[in-house]
């Protein structure tokens, strides 16, 4: 991965960074750049995510997933950092295998999504670090019983991945299922290189090996200086943007099969970075599309925005037909790739016309090496941003809040949260 950060220097934008501003930077860079080695070293919490490319071991994943190889339909069934980077990896790569990610629990959209699916060719593969989270269990305990009620034994069928002891561990444990453990140390939202969001993968056919080849080559370039590091450019860069007012950050590949990376991506820096009053929010947007939804408000509307394109050479194409009509004719000599490369340049462009910083992130294909290296330069930007912004990068406790109190309110146990939801304020305005 490479990341262009002159369309976010005050030459250009405002906000927008200096040169010099940069250089100051880069020396909080080089101690934070030692702390991160020293937590790597330790196999500290959170730290240890960075080691994974030697960690992850890709024979024991594939000896794993081996009894549900064979699926043409594989169900994730997890949430967040359990879902996220599994299915950023399955959605950008071309498989035979059918995927299904059943993260919400709409149970309008959980049942559409099994119906006439064939389950005696399908997998579960099943995602919780905790063990605990409700909404994975239910949709689990939904799944079963759809194989239950067509004649498939879910025991044949199903892959776990958790952690050490829970819930979902016992149940493995139970039904003797083949399962891999979330390795110790490594946050869910930081742990799309472990069995979390390989096991989908592999089951697809993906290369495991050059996936973590290509996020080893990544980890080689982190180094004491945010110019010699393309991870660290990018951490360090919107970490002092947002300081300078752009509070937004909104991730924008110019690739559809991207399109779930800003997803993962939005759950990596909010949950990473938002605490103690600070962070930057993350936003979605996809190009082209959202050249012609949201581009209006990132050219004209507050300066409070970054705009992150991620670009992909691509290595299919299609031409353009001819057509007699005059004023079309220009779209008959290109193809597809070369509209949506000139759309990615304007864009840039129009953004740096009007002084709103942008940062491009390039990926020479979008395939396992160049992904790889993708989550991790992106998990290694956010580590090093949190150690920036003085966060506990590797901590989610505002999610816990909500989550006691919905336990609370199914009468999962007492949770005095549960009682704050009958206390709310009302002002209802009705029909
Ligand atoms: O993997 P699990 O334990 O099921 O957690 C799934 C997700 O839910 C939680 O609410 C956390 O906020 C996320 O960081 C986590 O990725």
């Amino acid at each position: 991965m490479n990341v262009d950060i002159g369309n976010a220097l005050a030459s250009v934008a405002s906000p927008g960074v200096s040169r010099a501003s940069l250089e100051r930077l880069d020396e909080q860079v080089a101690a934070a750049h030692e702390r991160i080695e020293r937590g790597m070293a330790n196999a500290d919490h959170g730290y240890e995510a960075l080691n994974l490319p030697e960690r992850t071991d890709p024979d024991e994943i594939r000896a794993a997933v081996e009894p549900v190889a064979d699926a043409d339909t594989l169900i994730t069934v997890g949430i967040g950092g359990s879902s996220l980077g599994a299915a950023t990896i399955v959605d950008a790569l071309e498989s035979d295998t059918e995927t299904v990610f059943l993260d919400n629990v709409d149970p309008e959209w959980v049942s559409g999504r099994l119906d006439g699916l064939a389950l005696e060719n399908a997998a579960i593969n099943v995602v919780s670090r905790s063990g605990t989270t409700a909404e994975t269990l239910a949709n689990f305990l939904v799944v079963r019983e759809a194989f239950e009620d067509a004649g498939v034994d879910w025991t044949e069928r199903t892959i776990v991945t958790t952690g050490e002891s829970g819930p979902l561990r016992d149940l493995a444990d139970r039904h003797d299922l083949p399962s891999l453990k979330v390795p110790d140390g490594v946050p869910g939202r930081f742990s799309a290189l472990s069995a979390v969001g390989m096991v989908a993968a592999a089951v697809c056919g993906h290369d495991l090996e050059a996936l973590l080849a290509g996020a080893a080559a990544e980890r080689e370039t982190l180094s004491g200086s945010l110019f010699d590091c393309p991870a660290y450019a990018y951490g360090a860069t919107t970490y002092a943007l947002d300081g300078r007012g752009a509070g937004v950050n909104a991730m924008m590949p110019y690739a559809e099969s991207l399109e779930t990376s800003a997803e993962w991506f939005a759950q990596l820096w909010a949950e990473s970075l938002g605490k103690d009053d600070l962070g930057q929010t993350p936003v979605r947007a996809l190009g082209v599309t959202d050249q012609h939804s949201q581009l209006q408000l990132y050219r004209a509307g507050p300066r409070d925005k970054l705009v992150t394109f991620v670009t992909a050479d691509a290595d299919a194409d299609r031409s353009i037909p001819t057509t007699d009509v005059e004023e079309l004719a220009y779209l008959g000599d290109a193809t597809l790739g070369e509209l949506l490369e000139a759309e990615f340049e304007a864009t840039e462009a129009s953004l740096a016309a009007a002084g709103r910083p942008n940062v491009r992130v390039e990926l020479e294909a979008v395939d396992e090496y160049e992904l790889g290296g993708f989550l991790y330069g992106m998990e290694a930007a956010c580590v090093l941003a949190g150690e920036l912004y003085g966060v506990n990068t590797f901590e989610q406790p505002a999610v816990e809040w909500a989550k006691k109190a919905t336990r609370g309110l199914l009468g999962g146990g007492e949770f005095e949260e549960a009682k704050a939801v009958a206390e709310k304020t009302e002002l209802r305005v009705e029909r």
